[in-house]
Protein backbone atom coordinates (compact mmCIF):
# COMPACT_ATOMS: atom_id res chain seq x y z
CA UNK A 1 0.00 0.00 0.00
CA UNK A 2 2.73 2.57 1.26
CA UNK A 3 5.25 1.63 -1.97
CA UNK A 4 2.03 1.97 -4.30
CA UNK A 5 1.35 5.47 -2.94
CA UNK A 6 4.74 6.81 -2.47
CA UNK A 7 5.43 5.51 -6.50
CA UNK A 8 2.01 7.23 -7.42
CA UNK A 9 3.37 10.69 -5.35
CA UNK A 10 7.00 10.38 -7.39
CA UNK A 11 5.29 9.70 -10.71
CA UNK A 12 2.49 12.95 -9.99
CA UNK A 13 5.81 14.73 -9.06
CA UNK A 14 7.23 14.59 -12.62
CA UNK A 15 3.69 15.33 -14.04
CA UNK A 16 3.19 18.38 -12.55
CA UNK A 17 6.90 19.16 -13.05
CA UNK A 18 6.29 19.06 -16.49
CA UNK A 19 3.59 21.65 -16.15
CA UNK A 20 5.43 23.78 -14.71
CA UNK A 21 3.96 23.94 -11.32
CA UNK A 22 6.18 23.38 -9.26
CA UNK A 23 9.22 25.54 -9.59
CA UNK A 24 12.31 25.02 -7.80
CA UNK A 25 11.52 23.58 -4.35
CA UNK A 26 7.69 24.45 -4.19
CA UNK A 27 4.91 22.91 -3.88
CA UNK A 28 4.06 19.60 -1.47
CA UNK A 29 2.33 16.55 -1.78
CA UNK A 30 0.91 13.89 0.18
CA UNK A 31 -1.21 10.37 0.40
CA UNK A 32 -3.60 9.33 3.32
CA UNK A 33 -2.10 6.32 5.13
CA UNK A 34 -5.19 5.03 6.99
CA UNK A 35 -7.17 7.06 9.68
CA UNK A 36 -4.54 8.48 11.71
CA UNK A 37 -1.40 8.68 9.42
CA UNK A 38 -0.43 10.25 5.69
CA UNK A 39 2.38 9.92 3.26
CA UNK A 40 4.36 13.40 3.02
CA UNK A 41 6.41 14.87 0.92
CA UNK A 42 10.37 15.98 2.97
CA UNK A 43 11.11 19.77 2.84
CA UNK A 44 13.44 21.40 0.80
CA UNK A 45 13.42 18.79 -2.06
CA UNK A 46 12.63 19.15 -5.84
CA UNK A 47 9.26 17.75 -6.40
CA UNK A 48 9.87 16.92 -9.78
CA UNK A 49 12.70 14.70 -8.97
CA UNK A 50 11.30 12.87 -6.05
CA UNK A 51 12.72 9.50 -4.95
CA UNK A 52 11.18 6.95 -2.31
CA UNK A 53 13.71 8.65 0.47
CA UNK A 54 11.89 12.09 0.00
CA UNK A 55 8.91 11.19 1.59
CA UNK A 56 8.19 10.25 5.04
CA UNK A 57 4.90 9.12 7.39
CA UNK A 58 3.54 11.78 9.68
CA UNK A 59 0.54 11.35 12.21
CA UNK A 60 -2.52 13.95 11.88
CA UNK A 61 -0.43 16.23 13.99
CA UNK A 62 2.47 16.98 11.55
CA UNK A 63 4.67 14.59 13.66
CA UNK A 64 7.11 12.37 11.56
CA UNK A 65 6.80 9.06 12.47
CA UNK A 66 9.83 6.45 12.27
CA UNK A 67 11.97 9.00 10.43
CA UNK A 68 14.75 11.33 10.98
CA UNK A 69 13.21 13.47 7.87
CA UNK A 70 11.83 17.02 8.24
CA UNK A 71 8.29 16.77 7.23
CA UNK A 72 6.90 19.97 4.52
CA UNK A 73 6.76 23.34 5.96
CA UNK A 74 2.98 23.18 4.87
CA UNK A 75 2.53 19.55 6.25
CA UNK A 76 -0.20 21.17 8.87
CA UNK A 77 -2.44 22.23 6.31
CA UNK A 78 -2.31 18.87 4.49
CA UNK A 79 -2.88 16.67 8.06
CA UNK A 80 -5.53 19.51 8.70
CA UNK A 81 -7.52 18.79 5.69
CA UNK A 82 -6.94 14.97 6.56
CA UNK A 83 -8.84 15.50 9.87
CA UNK A 84 -11.57 17.99 8.67
CA UNK A 85 -13.01 15.15 5.48
CA UNK A 86 -11.97 11.77 6.10
CA UNK A 87 -12.99 11.38 2.49
CA UNK A 88 -9.84 13.12 1.02
CA UNK A 89 -7.35 10.70 0.35
CA UNK A 90 -4.69 12.65 -1.45
CA UNK A 91 -3.69 16.36 -1.31
CA UNK A 92 -1.53 17.96 -4.22
CA UNK A 93 -0.04 21.73 -3.31
CA UNK A 94 1.54 23.61 -7.01
CA UNK A 95 2.95 26.93 -7.43
CA UNK A 96 1.62 27.94 -11.01
CA UNK A 97 2.02 31.31 -12.41
CA UNK A 98 -2.05 31.02 -12.87
CA UNK A 99 -2.53 30.10 -9.54
CA UNK A 100 -0.39 32.80 -8.10
CA UNK A 101 -1.12 35.78 -10.41
CA UNK A 102 -4.94 34.44 -10.37
CA UNK A 103 -5.22 34.23 -6.62
CA UNK A 104 -3.49 38.40 -6.08
CA UNK A 105 -5.87 39.24 -8.17
CA UNK A 106 -9.03 38.03 -6.19
CA UNK A 107 -10.43 41.15 -3.46
CA UNK A 108 -12.40 39.17 -0.50
CA UNK A 109 -12.23 35.52 0.50
CA UNK A 110 -13.46 33.42 -2.54
CA UNK A 111 -12.74 33.28 -6.38
CA UNK A 112 -15.95 32.99 -8.27
CA UNK A 113 -15.68 30.52 -11.56
CA UNK A 114 -18.78 30.26 -14.07
CA UNK A 115 -19.08 29.35 -17.57
CA UNK A 116 -16.51 26.80 -18.11
CA UNK A 117 -17.36 23.35 -19.26
CA UNK A 118 -13.97 22.34 -17.56
CA UNK A 119 -15.70 22.74 -14.55
CA UNK A 120 -17.45 19.39 -15.43
CA UNK A 121 -13.57 18.03 -14.13
CA UNK A 122 -14.10 18.94 -10.45
CA UNK A 123 -16.47 15.88 -8.47
CA UNK A 124 -19.93 16.76 -8.46
CA UNK A 125 -20.36 19.17 -11.30
CA UNK A 126 -22.16 18.24 -14.23
CA UNK A 127 -23.26 21.75 -15.65
CA UNK A 128 -21.44 24.35 -17.61
CA UNK A 129 -23.72 26.84 -15.99
CA UNK A 130 -23.34 26.53 -12.30
CA UNK A 131 -21.26 28.99 -9.95
CA UNK A 132 -18.45 27.84 -8.54
CA UNK A 133 -16.63 29.49 -5.45
CA UNK A 134 -12.95 28.68 -4.81
CA UNK A 135 -11.42 29.81 -1.03
CA UNK A 136 -8.64 32.45 -1.14
CA UNK A 137 -6.44 32.63 2.11
CA UNK A 138 -4.12 35.31 2.46
CA UNK A 139 -0.69 34.21 2.56
CA UNK A 140 1.11 33.72 5.96
CA UNK A 141 4.47 31.76 6.91
CA UNK A 142 2.31 30.72 10.02
CA UNK A 143 1.26 27.20 9.55
CA UNK A 144 -0.40 26.39 12.39
CA UNK A 145 -2.56 29.96 11.73
CA UNK A 146 -3.43 29.17 8.50
CA UNK A 147 -4.34 25.65 9.28
CA UNK A 148 -6.88 27.11 11.75
CA UNK A 149 -7.86 29.75 9.29
CA UNK A 150 -9.00 27.10 7.29
CA UNK A 151 -10.73 25.00 10.00
CA UNK A 152 -12.33 28.02 10.94
CA UNK A 153 -13.62 28.47 6.82
CA UNK A 154 -14.67 24.88 6.76
CA UNK A 155 -16.85 25.44 10.15
CA UNK A 156 -18.92 27.92 7.15
CA UNK A 157 -18.77 25.86 4.83
CA UNK A 158 -17.06 22.29 3.78
CA UNK A 159 -14.51 23.32 1.20
CA UNK A 160 -14.40 20.93 -2.18
CA UNK A 161 -11.46 20.51 -4.69
CA UNK A 162 -8.98 22.67 -3.44
CA UNK A 163 -8.29 26.27 -2.31
CA UNK A 164 -5.86 29.13 -3.24
CA UNK A 165 -3.17 31.08 -0.97
CA UNK A 166 -2.97 34.42 -1.90
CA UNK A 167 0.21 35.14 -4.39
CA UNK A 168 1.44 31.67 -3.00
CA UNK A 169 -0.79 28.83 -4.82
CA UNK A 170 -3.06 26.17 -5.22
CA UNK A 171 -3.77 23.36 -2.24
CA UNK A 172 -5.80 20.21 -4.40
CA UNK A 173 -7.17 17.09 -3.06
CA UNK A 174 -9.69 14.04 -4.17
CA UNK A 175 -10.52 11.04 -2.82
CA UNK A 176 -7.29 9.46 -4.42
CA UNK A 177 -4.40 10.41 -5.92
CA UNK A 178 -5.89 9.79 -9.52
CA UNK A 179 -8.96 12.16 -8.43
CA UNK A 180 -6.23 15.09 -6.89
CA UNK A 181 -4.65 14.87 -10.15
CA UNK A 182 -7.67 15.37 -11.81
CA UNK A 183 -8.74 18.48 -9.62
CA UNK A 184 -5.43 20.00 -9.94
CA UNK A 185 -5.43 19.76 -14.01
CA UNK A 186 -8.95 21.29 -14.06
CA UNK A 187 -8.31 23.87 -11.45
CA UNK A 188 -4.92 24.75 -13.12
CA UNK A 189 -7.05 24.96 -16.73
CA UNK A 190 -9.96 27.32 -15.64
CA UNK A 191 -7.04 29.74 -13.76
CA UNK A 192 -5.66 29.62 -16.99
CA UNK A 193 -8.82 30.71 -18.39
CA UNK A 194 -9.51 32.95 -16.54
CA UNK A 195 -6.70 34.74 -16.03
CA UNK A 196 -6.90 35.23 -20.07
CA UNK A 197 -10.00 36.69 -19.72
CA UNK A 198 -9.13 39.31 -17.67
CA UNK A 199 -5.89 39.97 -19.69
CA UNK A 200 -8.25 40.45 -22.34
CA UNK A 201 -10.72 42.62 -20.36
CA UNK A 202 -13.29 40.59 -20.84
CA UNK A 203 -14.41 40.62 -16.78
C1 LIG B 1 10.30 27.73 -3.18
S1 LIG B 1 9.81 28.14 -1.57
C2 LIG B 1 8.28 27.29 -1.38
C3 LIG B 1 8.01 26.96 0.06
O1 LIG B 1 8.09 28.11 0.87
C4 LIG B 1 6.66 26.31 0.23
O2 LIG B 1 5.62 27.20 -0.12
C5 LIG B 1 6.51 25.07 -0.58
O3 LIG B 1 5.58 24.88 -1.32
C6 LIG B 1 7.52 23.99 -0.42
O4 LIG B 1 7.90 23.81 0.92
P1 LIG B 1 8.41 22.38 1.40
O5 LIG B 1 8.85 22.63 2.82
O6 LIG B 1 9.52 21.97 0.48
O7 LIG B 1 7.23 21.47 1.29
ZN1 LIG C 1 3.96 26.35 -1.16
Amino acid sequence: MQALLSSELIDAGRWIDSQGWCPATGGNFSARLGENLALVTASGRHKGRLTTEDLLTVDLQGNPVDSDLKPSAETLLHTRLYQLDKQIGAVLHTHSVASTVLSRMVTGEWLTISGYEMQKSLAGNTRHDETLQLAVFDNTQDMPELAEQLAMRWQQTPLNWGFLVSGHGLYAWGKDIAEARRHLEGLEFLFACELEMRRLGVK
